[in-house]
């Protein structure tokens, strides 16, 4: 189909011990897509997300746009797919300096645009979605570390954004750490910008073990058991 943008066949991933996590995945993803993805606890949700977006070793192929992400490059391909932790104050330094770091990567800068105006870029639209959702300026100076769950968590979802070059975003438990306000405040921004026919995102994969948040933003449900994917029908919520 012409509106697929990322094609997974066959997708299988170890742990390192040799344990199969998951096994055989099967499904697309294609434009307007909000694709939730369920499970028990250490069923292998963000196994799959990470393998998508290329971060995980894995058997099998991951198809954007019928190209393999070898092929695209794979830095390339993780600004096209990207992948948004459940914990990103696990990352070294502060917001701003991630920020740095992206700016200067050569898949971003490949296009003859400098680093500095990069940044700036990038800083100003992610520091003004931040805004949005009451996230102080003073907090992308912070060591990550030092950030609460709920202020890193809407930091990495606000720079995501703010990088403005993912098509297909893969979203790990992203509004986990949020009170109820702000928890829905995330959600309808991340729907609205999969609708927004202007917007570069054109599909998200999201995990939550919500079925009232699954109900509420999902087109589409895949279920992780026991190693297996399923696509199912929406739920009853
Ligand atoms: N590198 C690894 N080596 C060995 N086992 C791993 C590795 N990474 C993950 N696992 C195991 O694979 C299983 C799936 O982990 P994963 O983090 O994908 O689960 P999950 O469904 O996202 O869980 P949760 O809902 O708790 O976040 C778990 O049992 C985990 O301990």
């Amino acid at each position: 189909m012409s509106d697929t943008i990322l094609e997974v066949k066959s997708l299988s991933c170890k742990g390192q011990d040799g344990n199969v996590i998951i096994s055989e995945v099967n499904f697309a993803v294609r434009e307007n897509d909000v694709v939730i993805i369920q499970g028990k606890s250490g069923s292998g949700k963000s196994t799959l997300l990470k393998c998508l977006a290329h971060l995980n070793l894995y058997d099998g192929e991951v198809f954007y746009h019928g190209e393999t992400p070898k092929k695209l490059g794979i830095p390339l391909f993780r600004t096209r797919v990207t992948y948004v932790p459940q914990r990103p104050s696990l990352l070294p330094g502060t917001p701003r300096d991630f920020i740095r770091a992206i700016s200067g990567f050569s898949a971003r800068t490949g296009s003859g645009i400098k680093k500095d105006v990069l940044y700036n870029e990038i800083a100003e639209r992610s520091t003004g979605i931040g805004k949005a959702w009451d996230v102080e300026e003073g907090l992308w100076d912070r060591e990550w570390s030092n950030l609460s769950g709920g202020e890193a968590q809407r930091i990495a979802l606000a720079t995501a954004f703010g990088c403005d070059t993912a098509e297909v975003l893969l979203l790990d438990e992203p509004t986990s750490a949020l009170d109820a306000e702000s928890g829905s405040q995330v959600e309808k921004f991340i729907v609205d910008e999969v609708r927004n026919s202007e917007s570069a995102l054109k599909a998200v994969v999201w995990i939550t073990h919500s079925d009232e948040q699954g109900g509420r933003v999902g087109t589409r449900y895949l279920r992780i058991s026991e190693g297996l994917c399923d696509e199912e029908a929406a739920p009853d919520v």
